[in-house]
């Protein structure tokens, strides 16, 4: 499978829960392209769980569209620059300034959920990039979120 975008951050870079390399107890999400578009895909441990054990805790979700979110607007930024994550250069890297997240439906638990990003606009620091959680092809949320490019 092609590279992931997290696997061209920066090692000292890589200790994030949700997505970092050298983060043992993290998550490791990873996203990739999807045409123009981004996609990751993740299953839930049964730990996971909302306030019933078949439903997925929110927080959880939020930060899956957090960290793919983040990846997104620096792999969009790339692409415009004609640049891949990880080519020559100097790499350029967002956090997450804001992110608002609408939970639409229950998210179950057992089934591997699919994360896309969307690129919404960017200009030269800020990047909008427009999130969805999906499960068996249904979204059950939504995100917006604001990421602003990381001064080293
Ligand atoms: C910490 C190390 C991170 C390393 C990352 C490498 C990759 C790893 C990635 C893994 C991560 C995984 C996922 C994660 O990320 S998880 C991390 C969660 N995010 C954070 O911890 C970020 C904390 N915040 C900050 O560091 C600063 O506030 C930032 C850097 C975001 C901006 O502070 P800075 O002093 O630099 O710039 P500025 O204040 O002039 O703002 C710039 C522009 O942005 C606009 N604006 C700002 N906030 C908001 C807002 N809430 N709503 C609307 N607009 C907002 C602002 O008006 C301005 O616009 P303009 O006036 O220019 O038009």
């Amino acid at each position: 499978m092609d590279a992931a975008f997290q696997d061209f951050y920066a090692e000292k870079f890589s200790h994030c829960h949700g997505c970092g390399k050298n983060n043992p107890a993290g998550h490791h999400l990873k996203s990739r392209w999807d045409g123009d578009d981004t996609i990751a895909r993740f299953l839930p441990k049964p730990e996971y769980s909302g306030g019933v054990p078949d439903h997925v805790y929110g927080g959880l979700i939020a930060s899956l569209l957090d960290c793919h979110g983040a990846a997104s607007a620096a792999a969009f930024a790339h692409r415009a620059q004609n640049r891949e994550m990880g080519s020559e250069g100097e790499p350029i890297r967002y956090v997450t300034a804001s992110l608002k997240v609408d939970f639409r439906r229950p998210t179950p638990m057992g089934i591997e959920l699919v994360i896309k990003g969307k690129l919404r606009s960017m200009d030269e620091r800020k990047v909008w990039v427009d999130l969805t959680l999906s499960a068996n092809g249904e979204v059950c949320a939504s995100g917006e979120m604001l990421a602003v490019r990381y001064r080293q």
